[in-house]
């Protein structure tokens, strides 16, 4: 199903240009608006236009859970998923709450959580109830990996279709920092110990025992860098398939999509995999505190806008840059010219 695609919209180079012009022409220092300018830009090399479109937009929350969970390695039990996958779609989580001051939609989708939900609010794209415990098999098959990227590919097209101009992707996952350090140590080849953090703050000793766990199961497995669909399958999650197919779907249509911290990151090298250079279709938001995230945003040569120190997952850095986009979307329709002002730059 994945060879069958049309490919990426190429980014158009003219709009980009257009787009510095159209900055340099402000009444400001030249460059003052610093990572700004850039984020304008790329909005306008994916949109193709420099009449940027990003009134109405959503936040996609893949959620499921993680048979890997059962071996310790989170500060809390699966259950959590669950309940805030509900709590997130009544308006009362971190991403949720952000959202709403940054005037987005979220959707929830269950691409894989542990219980019956009987939510309507909630998107039924169950694909089983939780991976397999990566100690005692591969997390996937190769088919479920395939599957979880076409739904995640099926519910961004949807809201595209629906009339969202950008799209920011979150997720859901008790233990799925554990899998992202998985993916991105094999992705990336890095040992382990370089890329995996405290997730939702566990402590030293049961850092160190996720460190053990993964290093386990990658040996176990032997996932195939070069084929990212087994990386997926074997230390994945379907949560990050899902994102991987929405980040596919965006770069096909033009439509910007903003990742959110590690699990994006996860998805990023596996989407990266399939189709080199889909890190110019999308923009990075904020620098996880786990510890790869340096080594993944130079692999991709990706420069997050926003250093937070946070480390919750669910979309909440992905939203916060659409207030960035808002200011800039403000920049461009109100601010005067360096010649409607006559004023000459002399160095
Ligand atoms: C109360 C709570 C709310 C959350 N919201 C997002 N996450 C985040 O933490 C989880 C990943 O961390 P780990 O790999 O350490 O389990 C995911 O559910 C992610 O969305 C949360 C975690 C907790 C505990
Ligand atoms: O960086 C993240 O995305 C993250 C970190 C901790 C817990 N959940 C998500």
């Amino acid at each position: 199903m994945l060879e069958k695609r049309t490919g990426l919209k190429p980014i158009s180079e003219a709009a980009k240009s257009e787009m510095q012009n159209k900055l340099n022409h402000k009444c400001k220092p030249i460059g003052g608006l610093g990572k700004l300018e850039g984020l304008a830009v790329k909005l306008a090399g994916i949109e193709g236009t420099v009449d940027l479109k990003t009134q109405k937009r959503m936040c996609l929350v893949f959620a499921a859970d993680h048979g890997v969970e059962r071996e310790g390695v989170s500060a809390t039990p699966r259950n959590v998923t669950a309940l805030q996958a509900q709590n997130m779609m009544a308006g009362h989580t971190t991403v949720a709450a952000m959202a709403i001051a940054n005037h987005c939609a979220v959707q929830v989708v269950d691409i894989g959580i542990d219980a019956d939900l009987n939510d309507p609010k909630v998107l039924d794209r169950k694909i089983r109830k939780g991976t397999t415990d990566i100690l005692d098999g591969p997390a996937m098959t190769r088919e479920e990996a395939e599957e979880s990227i076409q739904i995640g590919h099926d519910v961004a097209q949807q809201a595209i279709d629906d009339g969202n101009q950008i799209l920011a992707i979150g997720e859901l996952g008790i233990a799925n920092t554990t899998i992202s350090s998985a993916i991105i140590s094999v992705m990336l080849n890095e040992p382990v110990a370089n890329v995996v953090g405290r997730g939702s703050n566990i402590s030293d000793k049961r850092m160190l025992h996720k460190i053990d766990v993964i290093e386990e199961a990658i040996s176990k497995w032997q996932p195939d860098a070069t084929d990212p669909i087994d990386v997926l399958s074997k230390v994945g999650g379907f949560e990050i398939g899902g994102k991987v197919g929405a980040m596919i779907c965006a770069a096909e249509n033009g439509v910007p999509i903003i990742m959110d911290g590690f699990i994006s990151e996860a998805a990023l090298t596996i989407a990266d995999g399939l189709y080199p250079g889909i890190s110019q279709h999308i923009i990075a938001s904020h620098a996880s505190k786990e510890r790869g995230t340096q080594l993944v945003m130079q692999r991709y040569d990706l420069d997050p806008l926003l250093e937070l120190n946070m480390a919750v997952g669910e979309g909440s850095g992905a939203v916060l840059v659409l207030s960035l986009i808002d200011a800039m979307q403000s920049v461009l329709k109100n601010m005067n010219t360096l010649e409607d002002l006559d004023v000459f730059f002399t160095k």
